[in-house]
């Protein structure tokens, strides 16, 4: 096509400098060393996956580092990185302008501009979510000067936030019945609650390990019931180099109202009209009574309960970053918002590719592989998108790549290793499932999801080390139908077993 007077060009051009625009970029800049290769970020920073490491078939870890563009030209020279944030995208011309005034050809576009939080109430200054270093920071400002706070959602940015709180008492609202939905069933949450109060945190037990198996059996710890319920972001322990500090001096204060949503949030003046009644923090979950101190907020709850706090964390999802390209383009989108990829992440839209957090994996997914927006799979979307990208340009053909053979995550909560493989919450399955337990009560807990007795997830808590054995039984789809409950013996070496 021929270029706009005024218009730079390029073969390749990739939108955002999160996990997944980086690697994209990289990735090309390798595949066409003598191709420049523009990469356009709305940020001043760039994120780089450092240290990376395959701990196993599908399971990986890494650092994220926040980088100056400078240093990603210096090692990719080809690289061209643009610091403008893109207003627009003309798909039928194969061009994007940017905030700058600017216009830029593309022969193959990525769109890797990520998601941003999906707040509750949103436009309320009362109300915080936590996306990039800006918006942790603004939160902790916030949080050293607060008694009290109400944290609301139940995936991983609350389950991180409960934790780390300290000196600072938290009203942790979930719509579920147990926390942390979206990594953990009730009997996970049962075995991380502990946790939650340094009071009573526990020195380490012997391993006396309490196994379990299926669901429905009477037991007092019986196996949970299966249920059919269903800027860049930071990276990994983003916490740790912040305090995240109230004003009191305890550690974990932390009170759970589970089965609730926010149903109203009042300033000061509008609750001190209604005249209504808040309540104080519950202490060993029996004191209601009513709270003397006057708060600048109060959220109401669907329960009825009201309290007052300084400030809301809406810890609720994301939504796709996806304004900037819809107008005038017919993209077709997921549920989520995200914009639907095939199996080579190409869009709807000819020669538009995207990968990590905006997209919405729309290919026939294995069995026991989903789409999680983490950066894992930012990344490993990124890399693959531009090799898709690659292949397209050179007419060859390409496979899906292993790594969305089988969903694997490994990350941290409550200072627990924990590690999620396939379909561990047994998402999809229906009733059509089985579940086995083994838990040390503060030491492991382990679950695995077996249909038609082939194991189809694993959820590992703590240092089982069985991540690589599972992760095996699971891409293999054995029948173990003969092992039973010696699966998860521990007197049983695993390995061994299976070698
Ligand atoms: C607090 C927090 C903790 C997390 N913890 C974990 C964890 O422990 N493990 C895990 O796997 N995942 C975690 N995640 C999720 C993970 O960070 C994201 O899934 C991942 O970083 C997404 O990468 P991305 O490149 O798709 O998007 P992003 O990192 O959001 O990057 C998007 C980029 O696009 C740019 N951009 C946006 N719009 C435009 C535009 N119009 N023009 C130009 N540029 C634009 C942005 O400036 C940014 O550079 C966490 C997320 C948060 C917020
Ligand atoms: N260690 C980790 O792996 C880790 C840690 C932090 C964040 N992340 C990722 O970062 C992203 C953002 O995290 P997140 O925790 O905001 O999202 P999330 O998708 O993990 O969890 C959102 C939670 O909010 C709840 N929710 C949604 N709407 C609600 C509403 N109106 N009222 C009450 N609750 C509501 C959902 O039920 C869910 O529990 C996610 O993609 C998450 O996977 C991962």
């Amino acid at each position: 096509m021929a270029a706009a007077p005024g218009a730079a060009r390029s073969r390749f051009v990739v939108v955002g400098g999160g996990i997944a625009g980086v690697t994209c970029a990289e990735k090309l800049a390798m595949e066409f060393p003598s191709e420049d290769i523009f990469l356009m970020t709305a940020s001043p920073v760039l994120k780089a996956v450092t240290n990376f490491r395959q701990v196993s078939k599908t399971l990986e870890e890494f650092d994220v580092e926040e980088q100056p563009s400078s240093l990603l030209e210096k090692r990719y020279p080809n690289i061209k990185v643009i610091q403008s944030g893109v207003k627009q995208l003309r798909s039928d011309e194969h061009k994007i302008f940017t905030e700058d005034g600017k216009e830029y050809m593309y022969e193959k576009l990525c769109l890797c501009a990520g998601a941003k939080p999906k707040l509750i109430f949103e436009g309320n200054p009362y109300v915080l979510g936590i996306r990039d270093t800006d918006s942790a920071q603004a939160f902790q400002k916030n949080l050293a000067q607060a008694e009290r706070i109400v944290v609301v959602g139940n995936g991983g940015i609350a389950l991180e936030l409960v934790y780390e709180i300290q000196g600072c008492e938290v009203i942790w609202a979930i719509k579920d019945k147990a926390i942390g939905n979206t990594f953990f069933d009730a009997g996970a949450a049962e075995f991380l609650i502990p946790k939650l109060s340094a009071e009573k945190r526990e020195a380490p037990i012997q391993c006396k390990r309490t196994k379990y198996t299926m669901e429905g059996s009477e037991e007092k710890e019986r196996p949970i019931a299966a249920s059919d319920k269903l800027g860049s972001a930071l990276g990994p322990d983003w916490h740790e180099g912040l305090s995240l500090k109230g004003t009191k001096e305890f550690s974990h204060k932390v009170h759970i109202e589970i089965l609730c949503e926010v149903k109203k949030i009042y300033l000061q003046q509008e609750f001190l009209q209604l005249q209504q009644t808040s309540l104080a923090f519950p202490k060993e979950e029996k004191n209601v009574e009513s709270d003397e101190v006057l708060w600048p907020v109060y959220v109401e709850l669907t329960n009825g309960k009201i309290y007052g706090c300084n400030f809301i964390v809406s810890a609720t999802g994301v939504v796709p970053n996806v304004t900037p390209f819809l107008a005038g383009n017919n993209f077709a989108l997921g549920e989520d918002g995200g914009l639907k990829v095939d199996k080579h992440m190409h869009t709807s839209l000819p020669d538009i590719y995207a990968a990590g957090d905006i997209c919405t994996a729309s290919w026939e997914p294995s069995p026991v592989w989903h789409q999680m927006r983490l950066w894992t799979q930012a990344r490993q979307m990124g890399w693959y998108a531009a090799k898709c990208m690659a292949a397209d340009t050179l007419g060859e053909s390409i496979d899906l790549d292993f790594s969305f053979e089988l969903f694997a995550h490994v990350t941290k909560f409550f200072n627990y290793k924990v590690v999620v493989l396939g379909k561990y919450n047994a998402q999809g399955l229906g009733l059509d499932h089985e579940l086995m337990l083994r838990c040390t009560k503060g030491q492991e807990y382990v679950k695995v999801v077996m249909q038609s007795g082939r194991m189809m997830g694993a959820v590992l808590i703590g240092d089982t080390d069985l991540e690589e054995t599972f992760e095996n039984l699971i891409l293999n789809q054995m029948d173990l139908s003969a092992y039973g409950e010696d699966l998860l013996n521990p007197d049983i070496d695993i390995e061994d077993y299976f070698d």
